[in-house]
C-alpha cells in the first residue's frame, strides 16, 4: 500500500509517495507557490494538484502538512473572503502588542495559549482585519489554517484541524487540547466558527479517488514526525523560516515570548523558536554578490571564521525572534581591507546560523544532537560552519522532504489505526564536527544589542 504526504510550505508545495510499511519513497513532485506574504488559497490547491499530478491518485491515504499560522478567513458559504495573511506578514505587529496588553500581559498569554502572540500568530491577524478591513471582518464566519483548508478541499467530511496546527493560532490551549473561542471572538469582534480538532491518526474523510484522509498538521510538526525526533534531539530547519524545536512530554509556557509552546502531531508537545529570516538571507546575499548558491558557499568557505569582523544582522524582513518586526538587515565592520565578497558571504552564513544558535539556547535544555534540515541545509558552507557556531556536532540527515515524509507517516498511521505511528527507519545522517568559535556568536550578539534602538515602526 502507498501513502502520500504533502508539504504546502511558504515557497512551494512538495509531495512524496511512500510505501506505508517502511516509508521508502517511490515518487515525488513539487510546484512553486507565488511570492508574497499574502496568498490566494486557490494557488496552494493549484500547486498541490501540479505537484501531485500522476502520483497522488496512487496513494491509499493522504495527509497535508502546511505552513503554520496563516489566516484563511471564510464567509457564510465557505468562500474565501480575502487572500490568506501568512505567518511572515508583520503588518499585525501593533495588533499583537494590543492583544498582549488587553489580556493582562505576556505571562497570561503563555499560561492560557502556551505562547505570547507575535505578528505571526493567527489571532493577531484577526485583530488586524477587524481594525483595517471591518467589512471583510464582519463577513468572516469561519477561520481555518492553510492545512485545514487544503484538507477540506481534498475531501474532509467537515472542517478539521489537529492539535499541532491549532496550537499556532493563539486561541487554543495546548495544555487542555481545546479551543479558547473567547480569544478569537475578542480579536475579531464577533464569534467565528473553528474547525473540529481531530485525533492524531483519525480518518477525517475520503478523497474523490477513494483514499483516506488523515488530519494533517503544521509543517514543523510534520518535520518532527518525519525525522522521528527523539529525546535530546533538537531539529533546526533552514527554510523560508528558521526554526529550532524539540519534542517534549509536558507543555511549555515561556513568558518572554521567544519559545512558542506548540503541540506536536502525536499527542505530545513541540516547543519551538522561529525566526523570519533564514534561507532567503542566503539567496539575497547571493543576488547581492551576483553569484549562485554554490558560489556563495565557496566564497563563504574561503573567508576566515568571523569574516575579519564583517558581521551581518539578518533581519531583512523584520524579525520575530527577537521580536523586532520593524528591523532590517545591517552589515557592520567594512573597511578597505575587510570589504571582500568572501567576508560578506561568510557573514551571511554565520548570521543565519548564529540567529538559530540563539534560538536553540532559548529552548533551554542543551541538545544531545542537532539535526539540520530544510532547503538551506543543502548549502555546503552552512553544513561546514554549523558545528563551529552551534558548538556541538551537527547531524545532517540525508536530503529529503522531511515535512512531507511526516505527513506521509501520519497518513500511514491513519491507515494502520494503531496507537503509535508506524516505525519507519531513522534517516541516515552525515555528522559535521568542528572546533567551536564562540567569538563569532559574540560579535553577532554585540551588533544585535547595539542596533536595538534602530528599528522603524512596523
Ligand atoms: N544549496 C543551497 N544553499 C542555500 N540555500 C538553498 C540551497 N538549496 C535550496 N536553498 C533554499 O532553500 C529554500 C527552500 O527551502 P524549504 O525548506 O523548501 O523552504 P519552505 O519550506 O519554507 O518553502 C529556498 O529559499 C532556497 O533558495
Ligand atoms: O511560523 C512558523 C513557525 O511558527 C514557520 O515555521 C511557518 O510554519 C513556515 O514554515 P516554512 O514554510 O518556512 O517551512
Amino acid at each position: 500500500m502507498l501513502v502520500a504526504g504533502v508539504d504546502s510550505s511558504t515557497q512551494s508545495c512538495k509531495i512524496v509517495l511512500c510505501r506505508a510499511a517502511d516509508g521508502a519513497v517511490v515518487a515525488q513532485g513539487s510546484a512553486p507557490h507565488p511570492d508574497g506574504t499574502e496568498a490566494d488559497p486557490a494557488a496552494w490547491l493549484a500547486a498541490l494538484e501540479r505537484a501531485g499530478d500522476g502520483l497522488l491518485r496512487r496513494a491509499g491515504a493522504v495527509a497535508v502538512a502546511a505552513q503554520q499560522h496563516g489566516m484563511v478567513a471564510l464567509g457564510e458559504d465557505g468562500e474565501v473572503v480575502r487572500p490568506a495573511l501568512l505567518w511572515n506578514d508583520v503588518r499585525s505587529a501593533a495588533a499583537a502588542a494590543e492583544l498582549v496588553g488587553e489580556l493582562g500581559g505576556p505571562a497570561e498569554w503563555a499560561r492560557r495559549a502556551g505562547s505570547v502572540p507575535a505578528a505571526s500568530f493567527t489571532v493577531t491577524k484577526l485583530r488586524w482585519m477587524a481594525h483595517h478591513e471591518p467589512g471583510t471582518a464582519a463577513r468572516t464566519r469561519a477561520v481555518l489554517l492553510p492545512h485545514d483548508w487544503l484538507t477540506l478541499r481534498l475531501g474532509a467530511a467537515e472542517p478539521v484541524t489537529d492539535r499541532g496546527d491549532a496550537s499556532g493560532t493563539g486561541y487554543f490551549s495546548p495544555a487542555e487540547g481545546a479551543w479558547l473561542p473567547a480569544l478569537a471572538t475578542a480579536a475579531l469582534g464577533h464569534e467565528v466558527r473553528l474547525p473540529r480538532v481531530a485525533g492524531p491518526y483519525e480518518v477525517v474523510g475520503e478523497t474523490p479517488w477513494g483514499a483516506r484522509l488523515a488530519p494533517g498538521t503544521g509543517d514543523n510538526m510534520g518535520a518532527a514526525l518525519g525525522l522521528g525526533l527523539g529525546p535530546g534531539d533538537v531539529a533546526v530547519s533552514i527554510g523560508t523560516s528558521g526554526t529550532a524545536f524539540a519534542v517534549r512530554d509536558e507543555p511549555s509556557a515561556d513568558d518572554s515570548g521567544a519559545v512558542a509552546g506548540f503541540c506536536d502531531a502525536t499527542g505530545r508537545f513541540l516547543p519551538l523558536v522561529c525566526t523570519l529570516n533564514a534561507a532567503r538571507v542566503l539567496t539575497s546575499t547571493a543576488a547581492l554578490l551576483g553569484v549562485d548558491l554554490e558560489e556563495l558557499s565557496e566564497l563563504a568557505l574561503s573567508a576566515p571564521p568571523g569574516a575579519e569582523g564583517v558581521t551581518m544582522l539578518p533581519y531583512l524582513d523584520g524579525e520575530r525572534t527577537p521580536n523586532r518586526p520593524g528591523a532590517s538587515g545591517v552589515l557592520r565592520g567594512l573597511t578597505t581591507r575587510t570589504s571582500t565578497r568572501a567576508n560578506v558571504a561568510r557573514a551571511a552564513v554565520e548570521a543565519v546560523l548564529v540567529s538559530l544558535a540563539e534560538a536553540v539556547d532559548h529552548l533551554g535544555v542543551p541538545p544531545r544532537r542537532i539535526l539540520l534540515i530544510g532547503g538551506g541545509a543543502a548549502s555546503r558552507a552552512v553544513r561546514r560552519i554549523a558545528p563551529e557556531v552551534f558548538g556541538v556536532p551537527v547531524s545532517v540527515p540525508e536530503p529529503a522532504e522531511y515535512v512531507a515524509l511526516g505527513a506521509a507517516r501520519q497518513a500511514a498511521w491513519a491507515l494502520a489505526g494503531t496507537a503509535e505511528p508506524p516505525a519507519w527507519p531513522e534517516p541516515a545522517a552525515a555528522v559535521y564536527e568542528a572546533d567551536p568559535r564562540p567569538a563569532v556568536r559574540e560579535q553577532y550578539a554585540a551588533l544585535r544589542e547595539a542596533t536595538e534602538s534602530w528599528d522603524a515602526a512596523p
